[in-house]
């Protein structure tokens, strides 16, 4: 092997080209086989050929030195991207576009988490992207209302925080639809200008969502101040414009890059996996095609006899629907009673979910569907162990 450092780089540099164009033909075939399952009445997600793939992989990586973790994790991401560009082909098709363009609100503005999960979910779609920062949950639902924006990108639950109840309030009296769903991991990193000593901080200034979602980190800080911000990327421009050394902001590495800050600390969350989901609405409900795994989520008031909730929920076992999450939040004005969230695994179009829905109807006081999307649960497993 040479030792021409040069020589040695530019070689790197061309197998990562290579990689490139090899990323890029996966993931047109990858389109290409969304067409012919369409063509074929097959769903689009197949875990067993995933299984066969992933086994067929870890095994040929064996005889290259590469070790089965990093085949598992380098794959995940690959599958998981090609599952996600079907479905949104598919869904494209059947929903088109709202036109050449989409207006996405979103909170915060460069850099904030909100807007990196924008970022995500529109590389998509076929609609070019058009960012619509806001400062409050309330402005961004508004501003779709009121037509200025077509979608909203909001947070709605985090795995160290979890639910974020103002989005689930807000829900409850809008008249948009929920039309699709992300998950994407959230790094907390403490971030300050050139110079900022971890010793000397005296002020951090953190979105209220991200000091809950570092809580265990920061009462080791009691002495330090919390300036709440609007988002992330507010935390990052107050950074920016204060230039003193003893004021920082906690957010993602990369947003804090575009505010030019330094990384002082990372991993700051109370969980290990902190990743967030984010809901995506528009003022239009969209149908998912029966190729594409789909969640429906509805709100209902069961009224407060007693059994009242486990006889709404038996109605979903008696058609055979998995529950992904139930969640409870106050009804405004009507001082404890509450009103149940429920994400359910199925189309709204399933005779079992229709069946389910007119059942529900009948015996609560009120039944409203947010929207029927695409899910995003897509995490491509490992046959088990023999
Ligand atoms: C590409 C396909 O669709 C999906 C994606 C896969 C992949 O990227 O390898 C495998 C199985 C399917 O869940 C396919 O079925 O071959």
């Amino acid at each position: 092997m040479t030792h021409d450092l040069d020589q040695i780089r530019k070689d790197i540099s061309s197998t990562d080209q290579q990689l490139l164009q090899l990323l890029s033909n996966r993931r047109q075939l990858a389109l290409a086989v969304a067409d012919a399952k369409l063509a074929q009445n097959k769903p689009i997600r197949d875990q067993k050929r995933e299984q066969e793939l992933l086994v067929s992989l870890i095994e040929k990586g064996k005889s290259l030195d590469l070790d089965a973790q990093y085949i598992t994790k380098i794959y995940h991401v690959i599958i998981e991207d090609s599952v996600l560009q079907q479905q949104a082909k598919v869904q494209g098709q059947l929903n088109g576009a709202n036109g050449p363009v989409a207006r996405v609100a979103f909170l915060g503005r460069q850099g904030s988490y909100s807007y990196w999960a924008t970022q995500k979910y529109f590389t998509r779609r076929a609609e070019t992207l058009i960012e619509i920062g806001c400062d409050s949950f309330n402005e961004i639902v508004q501003s779709v209302e009121t037509g200025h924006a077509d979608y909203a990108v909001l947070p709605i639950e985090n795995t160290s925080s979890g639910s974020i109840n103002e989005v689930y309030d807000l829900l409850q009296h809008t008249r948009l639809s929920i039309v699709g769903e992300l998950t994407h991991p959230i790094e907390h990193c403490l971030l300050g200008i050139t110079g900022t000593e971890l010793s000397k901080i005296k002020t951090i200034c953190a979105h209220p969502q991200v000091i809950a979602q570092c809580s265990q980190y920061l009462q080791g800080l009691s002495s330090v101040k919390i300036e709440y911000c609007d988002a992330s990327s507010d935390a990052f421009n107050r950074v920016r414009q204060a230039q003193d050394p003893t004021v920082v902001a906690i957010g993602g590495e990369e947003g804090g890059k575009l505010y030019g800050l330094e990384v002082l600390g990372r991993s700051l969350a109370n969980q290990k996996d902190n990743v967030s989901r984010f809901i995506v609405v528009a003022r239009k409900a969209i149908q998912v095609d029966k190729a594409i795994p789909a969640k429906t989520t509805f709100i209902m008031y069961t009224g407060q006899q007693p059994g009242a909730l486990v006889d709404a929920l038996s109605v979903l076992k008696q058609h055979g629907i998995s529950m992904g999450k139930l969640e409870s939040r106050p009804i405004p004005g009507n001082p404890w009673e509450e009103m149940f969230y429920v994400d359910v695994y199925a189309n709204l179009n399933d005779y079992a979910m229709t069946r389910a829905l007119d059942e529900l109807n009948r015996i609560t006081r009120f039944v409203k569907v947010l929207g029927c999307y695409p899910s995003e649960d897509i995490s491509p497993t490992l046959p088990p162990q023999s």
